[in-house]
């Protein structure tokens, strides 16, 4: 046995004894052995979940099979990206893999405008719809799809630039080059791209020099016809603080939304993420996942793999019993990420000690607006409310209303840091009530 791949080898072969060759495929597929550092064996796994996967389940029958061979206790660490590795080349390996792509897209009423619309691009990027806003709450598809995207691009032109990046990254990143002096860098990194994918692109919104420096890098690459495609959680025009030259030129393209899926359509994406992951499940299972977990796609997806790992650690098979259990800790994790209006509103007149029928009416003293604003912002921002729904919650308020009074908070958090703060206080309670 000599290199650091045979050794792997060796401990897989090993590690049979323990687990079920299904355990082994599934989670260990990705993990490669990179070197021994004294007495730490380091790994490499790309896909961030079965990284967690591993360290929190089988790390310890990956020591003692190392302890056999060499008789000697080690530590294993498994990183996430290797020395010299860079943002980019971690982008490209998911833009390659199998899982982000138009093929395991489950299509059904309530994206099928946004795949027609991706695929479309990836076809004929910078032809059709430039640039391409997908818009949506989280987890229904976006991402996936920019990266099915950038997936067909690559495959038909292996040379093509990609360059993705993160809304709130983008500002960051910016901050970060200026402090270095690298501001030209970073403008040839973006300006040079022949696809540009800008992922939660309302994070942009507000800050002042990162959408000057984007205004530019947009209209460079849109002039010289190269295809940008950008996701965001709303559509441009309730992004109360984007300047307005950006928000015209998001929406010069096509805006398509992507919404939660219907019954049928979670049945497929269920049934696919199992049989993606080595797993057939029985229809009623399905349909009964598919009946309770509605909200977005990530929390299928997450019910999927837990049922998957109760069946690797107790070798329970798919049943009710099995699945109820994998579906309560999702559920409730949700429950506690997205608070009702209600109870957002129910928090805030304790605060401000008035009566609900106060904040949600028309008095216009000043306490009584002040808490209203605050309710309208943090409803918007807490929930998956639409500003046409927290107007039904507040008298049948007109949405333009909702929207001004939550770019008046957002403004005066801006100028006001002990209003900032309340408003910071107010979330936190509101999140650590639940
Ligand atoms: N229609 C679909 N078919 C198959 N998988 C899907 C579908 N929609 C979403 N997914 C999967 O759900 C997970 C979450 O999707 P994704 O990350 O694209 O969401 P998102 O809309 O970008 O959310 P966020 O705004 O939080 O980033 C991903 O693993 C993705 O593959």
């Amino acid at each position: 046995m000599n290199s650091i791949a045979d050794v792997w080898n060796n401990v897989l072969q090993q590690l049979k004894k323990d687990l079920s060759e299904t355990t082994i495929a599934t989670w260990f597929d990705e993990l490669e052995a990179v070197e021994i550092q004294g007495n730490v064996f380091v790994l490499y796994c790309p896909n961030d979940f079965k990284k967690g996967y591993i360290e929190s389940l089988f790390l310890k029958n990956i020591k003692a099979v190392l302890r056999d061979i060499f008789s000697m206790d080690f530590d294993v660490r498994i990183i996430g990206e290797r020395a010299n590795e860079g943002e980019n080349n971690r982008q490209n390996d998911r833009f390659s893999t199998a899982e982000f792509t138009f093929e395991a897209f489950v299509v059904g009423p309530s994206n099928k405008l946004a795949y027609a619309a991706s695929l479309s691009v990836a076809e004929h990027p910078a032809k059709n719809y430039n640039p391409l806003l997908i818009y949506g709450d989280s987890g229904l598809g976006k991402t996936h799809l920019i990266y099915a995207i950038a997936n067909v691009i690559r495959k038909n032109d292996p040379k093509a630039r990609i360059a993705y990046v993160k809304g709130d990254d983008l500002t960051n990143e910016l901050v970060d080059a200026i402090r270095e002096g690298k501001t030209a860098d970073m403008r040839e990194k973006y300006r040079q791209a022949d696809l540009l994918l800008v992922d939660d692109v309302q994070f942009i919104a507000g800050k002042k020099q990162t959408q000057e420096e984007f205004f530019h890098t947009f209209n460079t690459l849109y002039e010289s016809g190269r295809q940008i495609v950008l996701t965001s959680d709303r559509p441009p025009s309730e992004m109360t603080q984007l300047e307005d030259r950006l928000r015209t030129r998001f929406e010069w393209g096509l805006l398509v939304d992507v919404a939660p899926p219907d019954f049928e359509t979670r049945v497929a994406i269920v049934k696919n993420k199992a049989a993606m992951l080595g797993m057939t499940l029985p229809d009623k299972i399905a349909n009964y996942i598919a009946e309770n977990v509605t909200a977005n796609v990530r929390q299928l997806e997450g019910t999927i793999h837990k049922i998957l790992a109760y069946k690797d650690l107790l070798g329970n098979e798919a049943d009710e019993e099995t699945v109820t259990r994998a579906m309560q800790d999702i559920l409730k994790r949700s429950s506690e990420y997205i608070p009702t209006p209600e109870a957002i509103l129910e928090y805030i007149c304790k605060y401000y000690g008035l009566e609900e029928s106060v904040i949600r009416g028309q008095q216009r003293v000043r306490e009584a607006v002040q808490a209203r604003q605050i309710a309208m912002y943090l409803i918007r921002s807490m929930t998956n409310s639409s500003v046409v729904d927290i107007g039904k919650v507040f008298d049948n308020r007109d949405h333009s209303t909702v929207l001004y009074s939550i770019q008046q908070v957002e403004k005066k958090m801006k100028k006001d840091p002990a209003f900032a703060e309340t408003v910071k206080e107010i979330k936190t309670n509101i999140n650590s009530k639940r």
